[in-house]
């Protein structure tokens, strides 16, 4: 790694800028910056870049542990994916996909909606207008500004949904998109608000449950190897690994105004701070003096969702010969997603699938052993026994990595959006704020990371002309 320092070392760097965390966030606001000449040096406390988007290699089987999925509607990644002349390629998708009913009876099909039954269906039709509707309005940019917003913020999405429709079958397969697959938390946990927020972000709620949409494309060399072009990108020395942040000490009444920011490995004085590390993360970091009373209760209401990423690999794409395409849902299932993760150009077949919140919790829970069998059962369920016989089997778990603690994100709990939604991005003094948490487009996505880095860097770059 370049810009070696020893643990230890009393040297100040002296820099224009100085960013912390080296996922997408904080590499764009790196990026930006160095294209109009600042110097910047990027404090990461990993021993690799890319945060939460992360590719490995396990048992010979290449992996994307974290992010991985580009939709049409996110212009900031693709246009950046065509600078760094990086491609794109289509998940697998031909074939039926997998309904498995609450009643636990299986069934294929076509098309966009689940089979349901002929009433829930209608009825999802018509839940989902009625989001769609409330996404129009309310827009992404400012949904705390909206004068719905306290009411919307302060009803659970359990009790709104049931405030929709009698149905429970539909309630729960709506459920299994914004809930299970989008904020990782039970849908008692957060508001409709929230939940409006997910949908906006993605331009609609149709969007988001559209999985041909949301989970359209992946990049070639994984996501991580976004993050690694553009540090690779950066002059010689930018970015320090394996570098935590320890402290942030500022004052505006300082002689020189400018802010210091320690690590165990470096310590860089500069002009402008930019956190680029998730909200959940802020309080790792000793503020001097401390954060606003409004900062430090804000940053007290956002929490990460939970959910493990399982990958397992086979010696071939089996469900392919049986006219799968590898897709399947089941709001009672313990896997409530499973889709076709084949990497590009590769012979063996990948699934990924999902538990998400509380079936998580109590995942966790079992031993090991125990967990990968119920997991397997699971996918066995959607596409037959072979699904118990991977040659790689892996879970991605990030709840238990320090400097994430969660995934795939972090959300406000009920009523904290409409209450602090308009100050998260706020200065304090010369410290911003990015990640795609506090994303409008590409909100807890590595697009809305992206959008981030580049707006904290930009709006440095307007207040210094
Ligand atoms: C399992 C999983 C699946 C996902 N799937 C998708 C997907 O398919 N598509 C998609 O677009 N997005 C997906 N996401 C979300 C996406 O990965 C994130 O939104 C994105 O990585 C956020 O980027 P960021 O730069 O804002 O934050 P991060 O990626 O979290 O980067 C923050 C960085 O800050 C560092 N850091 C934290 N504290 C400190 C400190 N004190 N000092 C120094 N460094 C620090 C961290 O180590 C990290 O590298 C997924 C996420 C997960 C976990």
């Amino acid at each position: 790694m370049s810009g070696t320092h020893v643990i230890g070392s009393d040297e100040i760097l002296d820099r224009d800028v100085v960013i912390v965390g080296a996922g997408p966030a904080g590499l764009m606001a790196a990026r930006t910056l160095q294209a109009s000449g600042r110097s910047v040096a990027v404090l990461e406390a990993r021993d690799r870049v890319g945060g939460r988007t992360w590719s490995r290699e396990i048992d010979g089987a290449f992996l994307e542990i974290g992010g991985q999925w580009v939709s049409p509607d996110q212009t900031e990644l693709l246009g950046l994916l065509d600078e760094l002349g990086m491609s794109t390629y289509p998940r697998h998708r031909e074939g039926s996909s997998v309904y498995l009913a609450a009643d636990g009876s299986r069934h294929e099909f076509n098309g966009d909606m689940f089979p349901a039954g002929e009433q829930t269906e209608a009825e999802m039709e018509r839940v989902i207008a009625a989001l769609d509707k409330l996404v129009a309005e309310i827009g992404v940019e400012r949904p705390w500004a909206h004068p719905l917003a306290r009411e919307l913020d302060t009803v659970t999405f359990t009790e709104w949904l049931r405030q929709q429709t009698d149905d429970e079958a539909a309630r729960e397969n709506i459920g299994i998109f914004m809930a299970g697959g989008m904020l990782t938390k039970p849908a008692h946990a957060f508001s409709a608000l929230q939940a409006v927020l997910m949908a906006a972000s993605a331009g609609s709620f149709s969007n988001l449950v559209d999985e041909d949409f949301i989970l359209d494309r992946r990049v070639v060399g994984g996501m991580q190897s976004v993050s690694q072009n553009i540090a690779a990108a950066l002059e010689e020395g930018t970015v320090f690994l394996e570098t935590p942040v320890r402290t942030i000490r500022w004052s505006e009444d300082e002689a020189d105004g400018r802010v210091l920011v320690r690590s165990e490995r470096v310590t860089v004085r500069a002009d402008h701070v930019i956190v680029a590390v998730p909200p959940n993360l802020y309080s790792r970091i000793s503020f001097e003096p401390a954060l606003p009373w409004l900062q430090q209760q804000m940053h007290q209401h956002t929490s990460m969702g939970l959910v493990i990423k399982v990958h397992a690999v086979y010696e071939r794409p089996f469900w392919r010969d049986k006219g799968l395409s590898g897709t399947g849902f089941g709001a009672k299932e313990l896997c409530q997603e499973v889709y076709d993760n084949t990497n590009h150009g590769d012979t063996r077949g990948t699934l990924v699938a999902f538990v998400s919140d509380e079936v998580a919790d109590g995942l966790f829970r079992q031993p090991a052993e125990q967990r990968r069998a119920a997991i397997l059962r699971s996918l066995a369920n959607y596409l037959g026994e072979e699904a118990l016989e991977p040659t790689v089997y892996f879970e991605s778990d990030f709840a238990s990595e320090e400097w994430t603690r969660g995934a795939y994100a972090a959300s406000y709990d009920l009523g904290g959006l409409h209450r602090y939604g308009a100050d998260q991005s706020t200065p304090v003094g010369p410290i911003s704020w990015a990640c795609s948490d506090l994303a409008a487009e590409g909100y807890q996505h590595v697009d809305g990371a992206l959008r981030q880095g580049r707006r904290a860097a930009e709006a440095i770059l307007a207040a210094n002309g």
